[in-house]
């Protein structure tokens, strides 16, 4: 069954448009890397497929429904934020401060409420860090525990949104890695938004590009070429592949993934 369809789809924030007719289709199973510069709509296309923000005109679906807020078939991972309050809870707490829909409240479980917090522990490979303090974890630790949330409940369809923001590009793979063992084991489609294409090339089924309010989506060899990306940048960019690897140049310079690139290369997965 299809995952996520957008039919002509026009997104806009405060009467700005950010994302104009994009039609997509998000199938099951499929690792999706959602691209795109700084400010191209990555995390407004994720809020949109939750209902978060309306289609100012097309359609957004949702496994065959129409998109909708507090939608339980979904499993969202925000982007990392430190300082906050729950650096003081332990793994353990910190994945069960989700379950439904309490966040630092630390509910009291009932029974299966408790086996699906092990269960996502175990998914993501963090039974070590249950019983340690967020406080004292790296940035790929955090990440981990961020994930084991995003699947508790069982979600059919999970939203990635940067994971790889300021790791470095070994922690990077290890979490691709990780994320495409889970999906695997759980046969959902995944939506991974990222700067940075490299990390994600072998794993991904599709790209969706974003940039000047538009996508293109396809395979990498389709939807990575100098003509796309130049029209989504709007500017006149080369592609090129050197080592396995994939560079998007404007002039001399690489525009993808600089942004955010290693802010904190010491963070461990
Ligand atoms: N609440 C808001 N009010 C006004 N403008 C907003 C709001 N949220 C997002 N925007 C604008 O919408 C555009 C798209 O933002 P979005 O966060 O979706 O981009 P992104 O591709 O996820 O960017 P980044 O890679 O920097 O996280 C940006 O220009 C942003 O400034």
């Amino acid at each position: 069954m299809t995952a996520v369809k957008f039919d002509n789809v026009t997104l806009a924030i405060a009467g700005r448009n950010i994302l104009s007719g994009v039609s997509l289709a998000i199938e099951a199973q499929e690792f999706v890397g959602l691209l795109g510069p700084n400010g191209a709509g990555k995390t407004t296309l994720l809020r949109a497929i939750m209902g978060l923000v309306p289609a100012a005109s097309g359609r957004i679906s949702v496994f065959g429904d129409a998109a909708a807020r507090g939608n339980p078939a979904i499993g969202y991972m925000p982007q990392l934020r430190g300082n906050t309050d729950a650096l003081r809870l332990n793994g353990r707490d910190f994945v069960a401060s989700v379950v439904n829909g309490h966040r630092l409240g630390l509910p009291i479980l009932s029974r299966a409420a408790r086996a699906d917090v092990e269960r996502v522990l175990d998914l993501v490979e963090a039974q070590d860090l249950a019983k340690r303090p967020l406080l004292e974890m790296s940035g790929g630790e955090r990440q981990r525990l961020l994930l084991a949330q995003a699947l508790i409940g069982s979600p059919r369809l999970l939203l990635l949104d940067e994971p790889l923001i300021s790791l470095d590009p070994k922690r990077q793979r290890a979490v691709v890695a990780l994320v495409k063992r889970v999906q695997s084991a759980l046969a959902i489609p995944v939506v991974f938004s990222s700067h940075e294409l490299n990390p994600l090339l072998g794993t991904l089924d599709k790209v969706m590009y974003l940039g000047n309010g538009h996508a293109a989506i396809g395979s990498v060899s389709e939807v990575v070429t100098g003509p796309v990306l130049s029209r989504l940048y709007g500017a006149p960019i080369t592609v090129v592949c050197l080592g396995g690897k994939i560079f998007v140049l404007s002039g001399e310079y690489e525009v993808e993934g600089d942004a955010h690139r290693h802010e904190h290369d010491h963070a461990a997965v």
